[in-house]
């Protein structure tokens, strides 16, 4: 049946040469509805939707079947018909091939530069060409998928949405490439040369923007940086934190894991935390994250809450709170007594949190406040025992999990983020009680944003003092300066900041 559906394909290409247009147009519709290239089609029009600014959405999330209809939708008018819908299986293939086909990007365009006979090929290449060939190499590559399946495939793409001499290209680089591939001779660049040469190399290996290599060579080493862009690399894993304000335990979710057999890890670190590599799709099949019995949190985010340590009974301002992971976990601490507001500059993120509040069964702590911290400041007189300001940031310590980031940031980025991360912290400050806490937390790993900007914060503000972050996270975190410091090589999580400080209780400051 499917060779069937493969040659009808096949024998309409020949088609296009002698027919008009429209007829041409009709039997593609008519045919191609039916083949088998669906996945590699809509990872195409995915990847050129993201590098066009289209949102990276999740097809496994939520709203999966509605997702992938407007998906369907956005690839018919790409590419001019329609695929065969997408079995969940593949939906999975087209998420894992677009996040590794985004990350791998620069490795990629290297090999596809390469591989072309003149440079010019390469800068004039249409969009849609490119993203075909990128998807081809990956899964040769990448995924070590037998050459002869992605070559038919990605020809077969090539020439139907764009021309046949498209097919032909793709049919040659392709073909190269698991030639090279197969002699240990990929067109590489070695690590040699000056220092600049050395990060152009690297950066192309491993793919990273090179500022990014240049940047972490200076402050780690080559041979961390290199552990560093591996872990970057690899396919991320998640945590989740289950939620007791539902009367969900971790027991329950080891029992649920263990009889959907997804492969688990209980956190050595936090309580209410299990780790995952794989199966989150099962977890939200059966409705957890829906329900509110579970979040997808990161241990790392789980410790910034442990050192903000919320109290039963405690007023707390979280900062920058929205889409809400750290409230929620610190309104369940609460056990319902005491009060977070919960401020943030995005509307949208914050009605994500409310939205969820309802679920956790936690919203009778959480008042959101839509503001610009700097405003809100201003006109709030209000003082809470302890403040968390998990600062806007470059994001750096998460780029495994967000394929798309380390293309997005670019090294002025952190001179404006800077400004924004003081601005911002002065005015969290404010709002402290005396003898109260002021947690500044980051998901970067630069020092830039972290130790940097809590060292010149310290000198605006004498009134201030580091409260060190030990007996509230296990000693492994715990820098010298007694701040909080995940790093993702050393213990396999995102990377994270958290400095603890506290306002001094005299009330002459
Ligand atoms: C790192 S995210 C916060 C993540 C959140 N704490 C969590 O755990 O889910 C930073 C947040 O800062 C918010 N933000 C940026 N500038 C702000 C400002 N001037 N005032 C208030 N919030 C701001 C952003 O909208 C964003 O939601």
């Amino acid at each position: 049946h499917m060779n069937f559906e493969c040659s009808v394909g096949l024998g309409s290409l020949d088609l296009q040469q002698n027919s008009s247009s429209s007829l041409w147009n009709f039997l593609k519709r008519l045919t191609y509805r039916f083949i088998l290239f669906g996945f590699v089609a809509v990872s195409a029009v995915r990847l050129l939707r993201i590098e066009q600014g289209g949102a990276f959405a999740d097809l496994l999330s939520d709203k999966g079947r509605n997702a992938m209809r407007n998906e369907m939708d956005y690839v018919e008018r790409t590419l001019g018909f329609r695929t065969k819908d997408l079995e969940d299986r593949d939906i999975r293939l087209v998420s894992y091939i677009v996040g590794g086909a985004v990350r791998w990007r620069r490795y990629l365009d290297h090999l596809v530069m390469s591989l072309c006979n003149e440079d010019k090929t390469f800068r004039d290449m249409q969009p849609l060409l490119l993203q075909i060939l990128r998807i081809g190499i990956f899964e040769i590559i990448k995924l070590g998928m037998p050459p002869y399946a992605v070559v038919d495939e990605n020809v077969r793409l090539a020439k139907v949405s764009l021309r046949p001499g498209a097919g032909n290209m793709v049919n040659g680089i392709l073909r190269k490439l698991a030639l090279l591939k197969e002699k240990d001779f990929l067109p590489l660049p070695k690590v040699e040369g000056d220092e600049r040469a050395q990060a152009r190399a690297l950066a192309i290996i491993h793919s990273h923007p090179v500022w990014m290599v240049r940047r972490w060579t200076k402050s780690l080493g080559q041979e961390e940086t290199v552990k560093l862009m591996n872990w970057n690399n690899t396919d991320p894993s998640f945590c989740l934190r289950v939620n007791p304000q539902k009367g969900y335990t971790r027991s329950d979710l080891v029992k649920m894991l263990n009889d959907k057999q997804v492969p688990h890890e209980v956190s050595i670190y936090l309580d209410d935390f299990v780790r995952l590599s794989t199966g989150l799709q099962a977890i939200i099949q059966a409705g957890l994250l829906k329900e509110g019995l579970c979040s997808v949190q990161d241990e790392s985010a789980g410790l910034v809450v442990a050192i903000v340590d919320p109290l039963p009974g405690e007023t707390i301002i979280d900062c920058c709170a929205a889409p809400g992971g750290k409230t929620l976990f610190m309104a369940s601490q609460l056990r319902s007594r005491g009060t977070i507001w919960a401020v943030d500059i995005n509307r949208a993120r914050l009605r994500v949190l409310k939205e969820t509040s309802k679920s956790q069964n936690v919203e009778e702590v959480i008042t959101t406040v839509h503001a610009d911290l700097r405003l809100f400041c201003v006109n709030n007189l209000m003082k809470a025992d302890k403040v968390l300001l998990d600062a806007p940031c470059s994001g750096l310590g998460v780029l495994s999990k967000r394929a798309d980031l380390r293309w997005n940031r670019r090294l002025e980025d952190l001179k404006q983020l800077k400004q924004l991360q003081d601005e911002l912290f002065d005015a969290a400050s404010t709002l402290v009680k005396h003898g109260g806490i002021l947690v500044y937390s980051t998901c970067s790993i630069d020092p830039e944003e972290n130790e940097e900007r809590v060292a010149a914060f310290l000198c605006r503000h004498p009134e201030f003092t580091v409260d060190p972050v030990h007996g509230f996270v296990p000693p492994g975190f715990i820098t010298v300066e007694g701040f909080c410091k995940t790093d993702p090589v050393k213990h396999t999580m995102d990377g994270s900041f958290a400095a603890r400080l506290i306002r001094c209780a005299d009330s002459c400051w």
